[in-house]
């Protein structure tokens, strides 16, 4: 039966818009930016801190969601999203993202800095208005240089606890900066159909499935190194970096499988691999970070 589009959203509908599976390693990165960072913060405003980055999180989704309601009709994968269903006003799904993303900001401000709640305005912004709104649909770019949004939680985390940004938090940032084109490049060769239909200029809509295969090998390798990198800088240890490179290469052997293949079943494999990769290092980078006899950064 078809919905009343002036009616509200129902509460599962408000929840779909926070895109809470990707929220959840959000969450995890900004968590361990957060417990490695020396120093300590009260674990009220630890929470705190993690709840305004999952906040903000979801607020940006909310709003690429109105933006995007478009293009997310034509796509298989986004077509069931609660706009598209006519489960919500867009309007309703904006005031909803506008005000959850300001909330977040005041309340990272006022109860815990202004260092944390500017990066956090700035990932936000940065999400909305050069990846949603600007990069999306004009480059093959876009999830390059639009994916520095999600490289920045852990940063956040970071200065949630020390007040400011130096090399270590810069290093998480870079990890999943170069994590991003894979795990997006994977997910894009076997929904390229998806994109093409919708007009969105995906790499392999743009250059094919050779030259995607190509970049996603390319910055597997880079990310490689740059993986070892926080046990390099002081804040992991051995077992984490141990834990890096097994992991990097398993990364690169399951992006030479894509290369190899020509169905799209390494593609799917690779996508899946690239979430377990990035919560199993972050896990890892926890376990083993030189401040847990402290409980990370966290004291009473
Ligand atoms: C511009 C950067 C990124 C793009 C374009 C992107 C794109 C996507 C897409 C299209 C999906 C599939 C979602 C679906 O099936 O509806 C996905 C899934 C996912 N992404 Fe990303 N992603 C990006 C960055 C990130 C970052 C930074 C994280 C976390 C650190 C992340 C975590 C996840 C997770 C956990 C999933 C699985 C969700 C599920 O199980 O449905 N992504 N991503
Ligand atoms: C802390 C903070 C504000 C972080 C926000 C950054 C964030 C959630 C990054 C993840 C990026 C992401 C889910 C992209 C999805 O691309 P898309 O929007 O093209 O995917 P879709 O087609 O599924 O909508």
């Amino acid at each position: 039966m078809e919905r009343d589009l002036t009616s509200s959203g129902e509460v599962r509908d408000f929840i779909a818009l926070l895109k809470p599976r990707v929220m959840s390693l959000v969450v995890f990165s900004g968590l361990a930016g957060l417990l490695v960072a020396p120093g300590s913060i009260h674990p009220v405003l630890g929470a705190v801190a993690v709840f305004c980055i999952a906040v903000g999180a979801g607020a940006s989704g909310a709003i690429n969601m109105w933006y995007d309601r478009d293009i997310d009709a034509v796509m298989t994968r986004t077509r069931g999203r609660p706009i598209p269903m006519g489960k919500m006003p867009p309007a309703e799904a904006l005031s909803f993202g506008v005000v959850l993303a300001v909330f977040a900001v005041a309340l990272m401000g006022l109860a815990v800095n202004w260092a944390a709640a500017a990066l956090l305005a700035v990932a936000t912004l940065f999400y909305v208005f050069v990846y949603t709104m600007w990069l999306k649909r004009r480059t093959p770019q876009n999830i390059v240089i639009g994916g520095a949004a999600g490289a920045f939680p852990p940063m956040i985390g970071w200065t949630a606890v020390t007040g400011d940004v130096t090399i270590e938090p810069i290093l998480l940032f870079a990890l999943i900066f170069f994590w991003t084109p894979p795990h997006f490049w994977a997910l894009a060769l076997y929904r390229c159909g998806d994109y093409a239909k919708a007009g969105v200029p995906m790499l392999p809509v743009v250059s094919g499935a050779r030259e995607t295969k190509k970049q996603i090998l390319i910055y597997t390798v880079l990310l490689l190194p740059l993986a070892v990198a926080p046990w390099w800088v002081g804040i992991a240890g051995l077992a984490y970096a141990a834990t890096a490179v097994v992991l990097g290469l398993l990364f690169l052997a399951g992006a030479v499988a894509v290369w190899f293949d020509a169905s799209d079943k390494a593609a799917r494999r690779l996508f899946g691999f690239s979430i377990f990769y990035l919560f199993a290092l972050f896990a890892m980078l926890i376990a083993d970070s030189n401040s847990l006899a402290l409980f990370g950064g966290v004291s009473f």
